[in-house]
């Protein structure tokens, strides 16, 4: 146990050891230039070769390091499980299949859809039936009378008894009977009935459905062996996985029920307690809980509030697991949400409270080859969301079945001591603030009163869930499943959005999966790379990626000879479909999203300079390091609520000068050190950087400026030009939501119109050619555009009947006052005549 909270606060603080080093010995501190450049490209380069050495080895020796493993017995290859997944698929996915499934394990990790058969007779003719009934069973009390005796929500009862006797002029003794009534039935609505008999039926029913659609489920063994020994720790779980799709709940319960640790309780949006499918997710962990807490926006819901909280404090109290999906949804850009930290804030009211001693939090990351729950295409487009019925659940169900999805791969992170974090946090704040511990601290004492911990939240104590909460987001988005469709998807539309051959798109596949590897990404894919491209087009599918047979000849003595065929691949990028392909890409373009930032600033930032023709004829354009990293910060700004780019405890001003750094050691910058730098201000800066942040010295020096010479030599500037196209989509939407500002001066307009507006500008514009990527009509991004104008006080917001209602604020109500806001972000908009 201490071992995984130990291992895990390495891994998340790793470098500091290499830090301090050179903080306690500052010799160490003291190169020249020259040197400590030199060590930096040295090392850079020396970890893209080990990679590649790494890499290789591993792809040789898979298999015998894979057999020595002590997880195996579990996963045996199923001849009819293999002759129905080869049956029910194309050559590609065969070849793909042959050389994973084939082995013991997959490559990257156990496919948990193959059952050894066991020795006894029985075992072997029903060897799903026998693996099911040993599962392990575990007690699920359930909590019911603990919670409607809880003090706490006793009170709350009669707090809501006295504002209906108020409100509704009726006796206080009726008020608070119909205040217990509701109580129970908020109660009775929302609770879990976790059934064992129920748990194993579905693991059957799922052995022998989860393969019709998909081909593999995959874990890496180690994470089980991790996952079973935080559960042995006698601490809750608590499982925080990202959201993509309805699989993944029952995915992650599969995962631990034939894995024998115990399932939590998971709390499900109440749009899917539907007719008998919602009995039944609740006889399997689900407790079901309000989407939105307060139905009237503006007014506490106290009593429900009590209520949720009370059950969550006493269901881990009981010994439950929990699981909540943090970012409170799926997503719909395939980019990870905002996280919510409803629940999370409960949690740790629980720990404080003492109710729990401490608890283990698992971030996991889930991914699959395609999408079992369709596309977001119609709501990114402005349609209204569908809401969940039994007909259209049973309909889903029925074409899932029918489909091909390809692997699903779950990532479990390493689990993390509540209360380590909390300690960590702790530190870091006294640190900040500089008042003596014993004023910081963070265990409270027993709250008097924590309806839902809101009359006891301080700023502080907000701060502190948020922080958690993004952590965890953080890690999941850093430790998330590639998959071949994701690289297929980025790389067609941002590198061959015109089209390419087979053979070029394999080359730059092959080129992608080092780099990824190098940055130490979890690929989800094994074997030739020519196999697996073809494998992620069949997934994707004709409806986004278009493949024609071509006949080339060729002509030798002026006549025509026949020579070869070659495969032309084409990305459909328009409306609707560029939107679903553009969901794919996504999730690779969270793994170069600050290279991207940084360039996207270079861009903005030679933008302005452009002028200057001579020094693009003799190939000397320099950009300045603060400037660059001042515009990297105001993009990361107007980005904030689209990525998550480092994590709470780390600075982004540093991440921001380390992806300069590794710019410049792959040559596309070049550091012109003679310019401005001397020799011990860059000993200085170098120290900082390995430096710990905190530290007062350090902070109080701002470093000089350098100066940087852009490479323009055509390989550097063709991966300039893929950085930078990886954001223009984005930010064409935040430009137009910028632009349509103007239609608020002078009046207000519901949230749903708005979104409608920047919409039809933007489908406007695509038309005219002045906007390129349709993938910029999305609405997830223009709600985000939204949230920043009223982050950065333009817009103002009020709930009208539980309709948000934007206006301009007074200062911002002009034309020009809107046209700044335009300006501020359409800098990072490359225009075409320099284009
Ligand atoms: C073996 C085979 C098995 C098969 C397999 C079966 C599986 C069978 C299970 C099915 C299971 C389905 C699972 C579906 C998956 C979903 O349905 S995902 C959707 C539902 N889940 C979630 O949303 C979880 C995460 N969401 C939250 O935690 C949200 O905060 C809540 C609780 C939903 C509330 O959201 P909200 O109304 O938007 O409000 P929000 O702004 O978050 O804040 C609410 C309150 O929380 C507190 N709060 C919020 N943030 C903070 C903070 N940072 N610090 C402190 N307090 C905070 C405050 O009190 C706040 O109130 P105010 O003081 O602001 O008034």
């Amino acid at each position: 146990m201490v071992d995984i909270v130990s291992t895990r606060l390495q891994e998340v603080y790793a470098n500091w050891e290499t830090r301090t080093e050179v903080k306690r010995n500052p010799e160490s501190a003291r190169y020249s230039i020259d040197e400590l450049r030199r060590i930096g490209q040295q090392s850079y380069r020396k970890k893209i070769h080990d990679r590649e050495q790494a890499r290789k080895i591993r792809q040789n020796s898979l298999f015998r390091i894979k057999e020595t493993e002590p997880f195996s017995p579990l996963v045996k290859n199923k001849p009819s499980f293999l002759h129905y997944c080869c049956n029910s698929c194309t050559p590609a996915s065969r070849n793909l299949l042959v050389n994973t499934i084939n082995k013991q394990h997959m490559p990257f990790g156990q496919n948990l859809l193959v059952v050894n058969p066991g020795v006894s007779l029985f075992s072997k003719v029903f060897y799903y039936i026998s693996h099911v009934s040993n599962l392990k069973e575990y007690d699920y009390p359930k909590v019911t009378q603990t919670v409607l005796e809880d003090e706490r929500l006793k009170d709350a009862i009669k707090l809501a008894a006295w504002e209906t006797a108020s409100n509704e002029n009726c006796s206080e003794k009726d008020a608070l009977a119909k205040a217990k009534a509701r109580a129970k039935t908020i109660l009775e609505n929302m609770e879990a009935k976790s059934s064992n008999l129920l748990l194993k039926i579905t693991t059957w029913l799922l052995y022998k459905l989860l393969p019709c659609f998909i081909k593999s489920a995959v874990v890496l063994p180690s994470q089980i062996e991790m996952l079973n020994k935080a559960n042995e720790a006698g601490l809750p779980l608590i499982l925080l996985p990202l959201h993509r799709s309805h699989l993944d709940y029952i995915m992650m319960s599969f995962i631990l029920v034939v894995n024998n640790i115990r399932t939590p309780l998971i709390a499900a949006g109440d749009n899917l307690r539907i007719p008998f499918f919602g009995r039944i997710l609740r006889c399997l962990g689900a407790f079901f809980i309000k989407r939105r807490i307060d139905p009237v926006a503006g007014r506490k819901d106290v009593l429900y509030r009590a209520t949720l909280h009370t059950y969550i404090m006493e269901s881990l109290r009981a010994g439950h697991n929990i699981e909540v999906f943090i970012e409170g949804g799926r997503t719909r850009t395939g980019k990870p949400c905002m996280p919510k930290g409803g629940i999370l804030s409960v949690i740790l009211d629980a720990y404080m409270d003492g109710i729990i001693e401490d608890a283990l939090l698992v971030p996991v990351a889930i991914n699959y080859d395609r999408l079992v729950d369709g596309n977001f295409v119609r709501e990114q487009l402005g349609q209204p969301k569908k809401m969940e019925t039994f007909l259209s659940t049973i309909k889903a169900i029925w074409s899932t079945l029918r489909g091909d999805y390809g692997i699903v791969k779950v990532d479990f992170c390493q689990p993390f001591s509540l209360r380590e974090m909390l300690k960590y946090f702790q530190n870091q704040q006294n640190k900040l603030v500089k008042t003596p511990p014993s004023q910081k601290t963070l265990k409270s004492t027993m709250s008097s009163s924590s309806l839902y911990g809101t009359d006891v939240i301080a700023e502080e104590y907000r701060l502190l869930v948020d922080s958690i909460a993004r952590h965890v987001v953080y890690d999941c988005t850093s430790s998330m499943p590639i998959m071949s469709t994701n690289v297929v998807a980025f790389l067609l539309l941002n590198k061959f959005r015109d089209g390419c051959t087979l053979d070029k798109l394999v080359e730059a596949f092959d080129a992608m999966r080092n780099d990824l590897e190098v940055r130490d990404k979890d690929v989800a894919f094994c074997g030739e790379s020519i196999d697996i491209v073809n494998h992620a087009l069949d997934i994707l599918g004709p409806g986004l990626v278009k493949q024609q047979r071509q006949e080339i000849t060729e002509a030798v003595d002026g006549q025509l000879v026949k020579s070869n065929f070659i495969t032309a691949i084409r990305p459909v990028s328009i409306l609707p479909n560029v939107i679903e392909l553009s969901y794919y890409s996504n999730t690779v373009l969270t793994c170069y999203i600050m290279d991207s930032v940084v360039v996207t600033s270079l861009y903005a930032e030679l933008q302005s300079q452009i002028h200057d023709s001579m020094a693009i004829t003799e190939n000397n354009i320099t950009v300045s390091k603060n400037r660059l990293i001042e515009r990297s910060l105001k993009l990361c700004d107007i980005l904030k609520y689209e990525f998550i780019f480092c994590k709470p405890c780390q600075e982004i001003e540093h991440l921001i000068a380390e992806t300069i750094d590794n710019l410049s050691y792959t040559d596309m910058i070049n550091l012109v050190e003679e310019v401005h730098l001397q020799e011990e201000e860059w000993s200085k800066r170098y120290a900082r950087n390995f430096d710990d942040s905190s530290d007062e010295e350090y902070h109080n020096t701002k470093p000089r400026d350098a100066q940087y010479k852009v490479n323009l030599i055509s390989e550097h500037a063709q991966r300039m030009e893929f950085l930078h196209v990886l954001l223009r989509p984005l930010i064409d939407t935040y430009t137009f939501s910028a632009f349509t500002l103007r239609k608020l001066v002078g009046r207000s307009l519901a949230e749903r119109d708005l979104v409608q507006e920047v919409l039809s500008e933007l489908k406007t514009n695509l038309d005219r050619g002045i906007v390129n990527y349709g993938e910029s009509l999305c609405v997830d991004p223009i709600k985000n555009s939204l949230k920043l104008f009223e982050k950065w006080n333009v817009l103002e917001c009020h709930s009208q009947e539980n309709v948000k209602i934007f206006y301009l604020k007074d200062e911002y109500d002009t034309d020009s006052a809107t046209t700044k806001i335009f300006d501020t972000i359409a800098t990072f908009k490359w225009t075409r005549n320099v284009d």
